[in-house]
């Protein structure tokens, strides 16, 4: 049985940072008659947090990334404005932090030497083919025209770290074009700070979501509806009907849809009618890429804890096994707490493997590195951001072969339904300011057109700089 539960302005589908900013962006604009449909009891999507070991730890977002740059990235904006504990994330001794399955190795200044050049190379080629408008190649590919392929465990860890750490997806996926440089480090800045805050990232979203009401710490805007999973969307060119998976049905002059990438490649949507193939075709060109920090809580702690080795590095034979970790020390005195991250192929074996599995994998790994003798874990902690249905994996990724057109078009507005999210952000696609500013830039949109009568419709031209919303065909 469905009910009608009311008839508003603009239904937001998502209360991550993309719904949130763009329920603010509506407020701002004099639109206040929306709601805010949100699977989850809380807010904040992909920045979360939970109780291991007797602290706050990150699931989902960790990093503000792009910091001490030209521009100020509006989420160390929002870091400084609640007062976020981060600290500087230092990989500056990375290469003399790395371990292989014989122990710990001298300091990788040879490979870590080729490393930087082959990096340096793979920038510049990555900018002259922006410049000059030519095709797109992959990451891996330049690499080969740099004469110098990853191939010893060493390298590849170091490889996985500059990459795979970053993307969630190996260089033989990564568009070079699209990600080299990247503008959140142009623009904002090389450096980025790592959360850990008692009250959790998710901090950042409060002068964000300042509009809804709250009492006591707690939202209470019967704006924000909780626990209502979206499964049907109806659009017209004059509205949209949405419905709920416990029977209720809304609706709306437009909606502003800003679920992952992942749900959108996922049947949990019904639209009607179907998606057009321009639409479909990027929403499944375009990649959502898996990344899990699995924590780990230790009697004490066996790892390297001077200044500048939170980071170490584990070269395995196979590429991307338990590569990357971090001790929590400087956050966490005393916690005896480390994470490793694996991405990709790896995220989603050991999501479908028991969490007891994952703790031999991993114990038989650092009795590897640091010798037989360490305590045994007595806890972890395994993220499954790709089995849940309401995410589909942690943030997308810019894969060979999607060019900028193929891109503008999973951000096109389709008759009264506006698409958000991260990965709408051209430029900022995975990253929490991608997020933020998509969640703007789709309001913005819904306010041309509810206010000014300027409702335009996908498909849209490749117009990744400037006016990222101007379509071709108006309704
Ligand atoms: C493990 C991990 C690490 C990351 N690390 C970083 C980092 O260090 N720095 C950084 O900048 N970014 C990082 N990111 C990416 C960042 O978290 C995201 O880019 C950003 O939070 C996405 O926000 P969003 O609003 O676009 O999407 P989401 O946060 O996914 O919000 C969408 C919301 O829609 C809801 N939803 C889904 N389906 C439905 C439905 N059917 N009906 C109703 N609601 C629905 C979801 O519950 C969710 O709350 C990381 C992400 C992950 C998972």
């Amino acid at each position: 049985v469905s009910t009608l539960e009311g008839n508003v302005d603009v239904i937001i589908i998502g209360a991550g940072m993309a719904g949130i900013s763009a329920g603010k962006t509506l407020t701002e604009k004099g639109i206040t008659n929306f709601i805010i449909l949100e699977a989850t009891d809380k807010i904040g999507g992909r920045i979360r947090n939970t109780d291991f070991g007797g602290y706050k730890v990150e699931l989902g977002a960790n990093w503000v990334e792009g910091v001490n740059g030209k521009e100020l990235n509006p989420i160390w904006a929002l870091a400084r404005q609640v007062k976020l504990q981060t600290t500087l994330f230092d990989q500056s001794n990375l290469s003399s932090n790395v371990y292989t399955a014989s122990g710990a190795l001298p300091p990788q200044t040879d490979v870590d030497a080729v490393t930087t050049a082959r990096n340096d190379y793979i920038t510049s080629l990555g900018e002259s083919l922006s410049a000059n408008r030519d095709h797109d190649i992959s990451v891996l590919t330049a690499e080969r025209l740099y004469g110098s392929v990853p191939s010893a465990p060493v390298e590849l860890a170091l490889d996985y770290f500059l990459y795979d750490y970053e993307f969630a997806e190996p260089p033989r996926v990564t568009s070079l074009k699209n990600t080299q440089p990247l503008p959140t480090f142009e623009n904002f800045g090389e450096d980025s700070y790592f959360a850990a805050d008692p009250r959790g990232f998710a901090a950042i979203l409060q002068p964000v979501a300042s509009y809804l009401k709250s009492e006591n710490g707690k939202y209470v805007d019967p704006r924000l509806k909780l626990q209502k999973v979206v499964n049907k969307i109806v659009y017209t060119k004059h509205g949209v009907t949405v419905s709920t998976e416990d029977g209720s049905t809304y609706t709306a002059k437009a909606a502003i849809l800003t679920v992952s990438l992942g749900v959108l490649q996922s049947k949990l949507i019904d639209f009607q009618p179907d998606l057009p193939f321009w639409k479909l075709e990027a929403i499944f060109e375009f990649d959502m890429a898996v990344y899990t920090k699995i924590f780990l809580k230790f009697p004490y702690k066996f790892w390297r804890t001077d200044n500048g080795t939170e980071l170490f590095l584990y070269a395995d034979d196979s590429r991307g096994y338990y590569p990357v970790w971090q001790h929590l020390e400087r956050e966490f005195p005393g916690s005896n707490i480390s994470f490793v991250t694996v991405t990709d192929d790896e995220s989603r074996r050991i999501e479908q493997q028991s969490d007891d599995k994952t703790l031999a994998e991993i114990m038989e790994v650092l009795k590897s590195m640091f010798g037989p003798n360490i305590p045994e874990a007595e806890e972890i902690l395994v993220p499954r951001w790709w089995s849940n249905r309401l995410f589909k994996g942690s943030f997308s990724n810019w894969p060979i072969g999607v060019s900028l057109h193929d891109f503008a078009q999973l951000q096109a507005p389709i008759k009264r339904l506006y698409f958000g999210g991260e990965h709408t952000s051209a430029l900022y696609n995975g990253y929490i300011q991608g997020a933020y500013f998509s969640g703007i830039d789709a309001a913005k949109e819904v306010v041309k057109c509810l206010k000014h009568g300027k409702c335009l419709s996908g498909p849209m031209k490749d117009q990744r700089l400037e006016n990222q919303s101007s379509c071709t065909e108006p309704i």
